[in-house]
């Protein structure tokens, strides 16, 4: 979080490193200890080689930080530092990261089609996150109303991995997962729990047992 594209900040690249040093690269895609850095920035495209240098596997931006609402009206007011979603995905792929695209609750997931559709497999994101709650703040109630979005990515693209972030705990993972999340983000659930191996357990359980 940049305290710009969110009202709040977070750690940066330094953190990554350091945790990097005491966590195993992942064997595989996907598998454990991979790090998926949901970049809640106004400029994705200027952080990519830092965090991959910092050891992320995954780097998911946002559409809506990669796309300039403004240039439709007005080309030269486009940013420079705006760089399309392919674009943003082939340059993560480039320096040998995966990468996510990320949509807000705002978001209609139709914008996701084009670029999952893409036949040019080095322009295609890894994965697509749908946000469940508004990004910026941990804590939140989860939002069912975005199950339908999940649903749509699960049904269009069965081999997706299609993730939830927001408000996502013991209560809400049964919702997420039916609709077809297979990548669960849980903050507040695992952070505030007693036993957080028992909750990772529990959401862990309830992808698998769709699969
Ligand atoms: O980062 C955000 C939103 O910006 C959060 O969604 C956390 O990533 C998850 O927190 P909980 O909702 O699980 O507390």
């Amino acid at each position: 979080m940049d305290g710009h594209f969110v009202p709040n900040m977070t750690f940066g690249a330094p953190v990554v490193t350091k945790i990097r040093s005491h966590v195993d690269r992942p064997a595989q895609a996907f598998g454990k200890g991979t790090f998926d850095c949901h970049m809640m920035i106004s400029e994705p495209k200027k952080w990519v080689k830092e965090f991959q240098k910092a050891g992320c596997d995954l780097y998911c931006f946002h559409y809506e930080a990669a796309v300039d609402s403004t240039a439709a009206e007005s080309p030269e007011a486009q940013s420079e530092t705006k760089t399309s979603p392919k674009e943003m995905i082939k340059y993560i792929h480039d320096q040998g990261m995966r990468a996510g695209i990320a949509i807000k609750p705002k978001t209609d997931v139709s914008v996701l089609y084009d670029i999952l559709d893409n036949s040019n497999k080095e322009e295609v994101p890894d994965m697509a996150l749908v946000m469940t709650v508004e990004p910026g703040f941990g804590g939140q109630k989860f939002m069912p109303d975005m199950m339908p979005k999940v649903e749509a990515l699960r049904k269009r693209y069965p081999e997706l991995n299609i993730e939830v972030d927001g408000g996502l705990s013991e209560k809400t993972i049964d919702t997420a997962a039916d609709a077809g999340a297979n990548v669960i983000v849980a903050g507040s659930a695992v952070f505030g729990a007693q036993d957080p191996r028992h909750v990772i357990q529990i959401l862990r359980e309830a992808v698998e047992k769709r699969r």
